[in-house]
């Protein structure tokens, strides 16, 4: 069917409408005329395509930038978009989703900034720093296929930095397994071979119910970790500190994003007022990972963390401990808990500040009810999916805290995803 677009979709797909049905087209930019060929059809309320010739093109459409993604992976679905472009496409999906989901209108975001995306520097290419490709059956890595689960050899994407995936075509891998490959603060090049993960028998008498949670387990189950290059750790740099951060680990994937979100939850912080008490200040710092966000608040110069007497990491991956560990190894301010956020943040001292960086799935309900109970007088939220970001602000919102600002960074260029930090206060403190 022939489509005409009109604004960007959360996930990358434009959204049109032909007669009176929503269709959610992949490889179109909004105001484009297309031809597309429908992908799914399976709900009444819409369809979903994707394009098969552009007959009338926007003037942002550019050749697609990643050699991979135009050989069918999944890694760099808006490289076909002008860059600048792409992130005022993203500002716009940012405010659709802060009104559709997170319910906040026009007026509660007046001034707040949210629909402005910043480019943290480059020019969409070789931003990545640490990247995960997947093994085909002869034992060659490469991207995931956008569509079903090939992988895309011979085409390499054009995020990660360069040279770093240079060559991988020389080894073999295990079929079936991840590749963790990282690029450290001297460019040198780490590369770890995370096993399959078990597949468990088919055919269960569990039921469909028993076997979806038979494949999650084996899924979630821990994977053998093969050195395949370099070493098991990879050390970054964010401001004075350096962190040992193992290779299949997480560490935030652009370059410059560890500084940036950093130095964005400091300026954040800098205006929030909290209020005066004689006890040294309390921070909580969830989803903490190696303790970047930590590390941040006690080594700003702002007159508001000035009285910072404790910083509580709560992270679930003990890698990443290992790693706040040792960076933390002569500052008894820092106190890590290994453990889930929900149940350990509860008995928690009160904090006056707390920063949260949950995954893709954001915080939740459980979670946002811990942090609000325990009313902190500033919360910075930082999200990586718009989504679960809107709908984290919708419930901090039905406790009483409101976006004062609201910082977006293009830090996945050339994809729809982008990051998000929000500064929130109290309304019911009349802050
Ligand atoms: C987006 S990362 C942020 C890490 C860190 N703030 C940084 O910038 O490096 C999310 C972190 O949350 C951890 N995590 C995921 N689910 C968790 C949970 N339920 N409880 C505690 N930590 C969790 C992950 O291991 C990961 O380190």
């Amino acid at each position: 069917m022939i489509v005409r677009p009109d604004r960007p979709a959360n996930g990358g797909e434009s959204v049109g409408r032909v007669d009176g049905r929503v269709v959610f087209v992949r490889g179109a930019i909004p105001g484009e005329e297309v031809r597309v060929r429908i992908t799914d059809d399976r709900r009444e309320s819409f369809l979903r395509g994707e394009v098969v010739e552009v007959l009338e093109p926007s003037m942002h459409r550019i050749d697609q930038l990643c050699d991979a993604a135009h050989h069918g992976a999944g890694c760099c679905d808006l490289g076909f978009v002008d860059l600048a472009h792409a992130r005022d496409l993203k500002g716009q999906v940012i405010l659709d989703a802060l009104d559709r989901i997170g319910g906040f209108s026009v007026a509660d975001l007046d001034g707040v900034g949210a629909g402005e995306v910043v480019s943290l520097g480059d020019d969409g290419t070789h931003w990545r720093v640490r990247t995960r490709l997947g093994v085909d059956a002869d034992g060659r890595a490469g991207m995931h296929a956008f569509h079903g689960s090939s992988i895309v050899t011979d085409h390499p994407c054009v995020a990660p930095e360069s040279g770093m995936v240079d060559g991988l075509d020389g080894y073999t891998f295990t079929p079936g397994a991840d590749v963790a490959v990282v690029a450290d603060m001297a460019g040198r090049r780490h590369i770890t071979e995370i096993a399959p993960p078990r597949v468990r028998a088919r055919g269960s008498r569990r039921g469909a119910r028993g076997r979806t949670q038979s494949a999650r387990r084996g899924r979630e189950a821990p994977r053998a970790h093969r050195v395949v290059d370099g070493e098991p750790v990879a050390a970054h740099r964010v401001g004075d500190r350096i962190w040992q951060i193992p290779v299949a680990a997480f560490w935030q994937a652009h370059r410059a994003a560890p500084s940036a979100y950093a130095q964005t939850v400091i300026d954040l912080l800098a205006d929030a007022e909290l209020p005066a008490r004689p006890e040294p200040l309390v921070a909580w710092d969830l989803y903490g990972g190696a303790g970047v966000f930590a590390a941040a608040m006690l080594d700003a110069r702002i007159d508001v963390l000035d009285a910072l007497g404790a910083v509580h990491v709560v992270e679930s991956d003990p890698a990443a401990l290992a790693a706040a560990e040792q960076t933390f190894a002569d500052d008894d301010r820092v106190v890590l808990h290994r453990g889930e956020v929900a149940g350990v943040a509860a008995g928690l001292p009160a904090p006056d500040v707390v920063v949260l960086d949950p995954p893709r799935t954001g915080a939740g309900a459980a979670v946002i009810d811990v942090v609000a109970d325990a009313d902190p007088a500033v919360i910075v939220h930082v999200g990586c999916d718009v989504g679960r970001f809107a709908r984290d602000l919708a419930l901090f919102a039905e406790h009483g805290y409101r976006p004062r600002a609201i910082r977006s960074f293009d830090a996945f260029p050339l994809t729809h995803h982008v990051e998000a930090i929000a500064c929130l206060v109290p309304a019911h403190r009349g802050v």
